[in-house]
């Protein structure tokens, strides 16, 4: 499997606090991946060193083939446009422009061209055609969420990064969002990479990692919500389902 990306013994401390703890691993291409562990356990650090918002404090971080982890802060902003996708759990959408001008935001701070074909593909399949001239503030939570998967792809990314993208959204929109991201893995190829508290969220992507305090301590290949719910509450925490 060809990796998108691999972290190598990476480390990273806040002060005395060791967020991440010598962590090696690999995402490979077109794969769902979720990250599961207590509060605490590191796994928004890993997302941000995986995704080159944040340097590691030692140790190597490569997307694709390229080391961002001593990048300038200006370098790894340019990549993180053209190669990395992010999904937020409160959407991130500008509130003062259309849902079109949104999705469309970042392709033109990265200097890049709108592919029309690709975007209006992604509107049809996320159900948003009649909605582009829209503000974020006139939709839903999920169409909100699903507008912000549309932006993550819009540049065709190597790997789109989402934190708790469901953790705002009823039961319905969750599920209809966990859904379009495993069907963007299965049908378009994507890779996506997911951090959740919700085992049976996790229970949609191909693996689960479990982290705990600063390790990856499992990967589990399609593990069964209530697998997963008994191994984290061995790990000290009860689940939110
Ligand atoms: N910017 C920061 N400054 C200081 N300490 C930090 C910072 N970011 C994270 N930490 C610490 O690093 C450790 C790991 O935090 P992290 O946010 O990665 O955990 P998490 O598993 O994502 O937690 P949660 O599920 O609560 O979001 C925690 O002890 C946290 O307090």
């Amino acid at each position: 499997m060809t990796a998108v990306v691999t972290l190598h013994e990476v480390t990273k401390r806040y002060g005395d606090v060791v967020a991440l703890d010598e962590v090696s691993l690999m995402f490979p291409r077109g794969r769902f991946v979720a990250v599961m562990g207590p509060s605490g356990s590191g796994k928004s650090t890993l997302l941000h060193c995986a995704a080159a918002l944040d340097p590691p404090t030692s140790g190597v971080v490569l997307i694709g083939d390229v080391d961002v982890s001593r990048m300038s802060e200006t370098r790894r902003t340019e990549l993180r446009r053209k190669h990395i996708g992010f999904v937020f759990q409160s959407y991130n959408l500008l509130p003062t422009i259309s849902i079109q001008d949104n999705i469309t935001l970042p392709l033109r701070l990265a200097g890049l061209r709108p592919d029309a074909g690709w975007l209006a593909e992604l509107v049809d399949r996320v159900g948003l055609r009649e909605r582009l001239h829209h503000r974020p503030g006139e939709l839903s939570g999920g169409q909100q969420q699903r507008a912000a998967i549309v932006r993550a792809l819009a540049a065709r990314p190597d790997v789109v990064f989402a934190d708790e993208p469901t953790g705002a959204l009823d039961l319905r929109s969750a599920a209809q969002v966990l859904t379009l991201l495993r069907e963007l893995v299965d049908d378009l190829g994507q890779t996506v990479v997911m951090v959740t508290h919700d085992p049976n969220s996790a229970a949609r992507a191909h693996d689960t990692l479990v982290m705990a305090d600063g390790k990856v301590v499992d990967v589990l290949n399609a593990p069964a919500p209530e697998d997963l719910a008994v191994r984290l509450t061995r790990l000290g925490r009860e689940p939110v389902s």
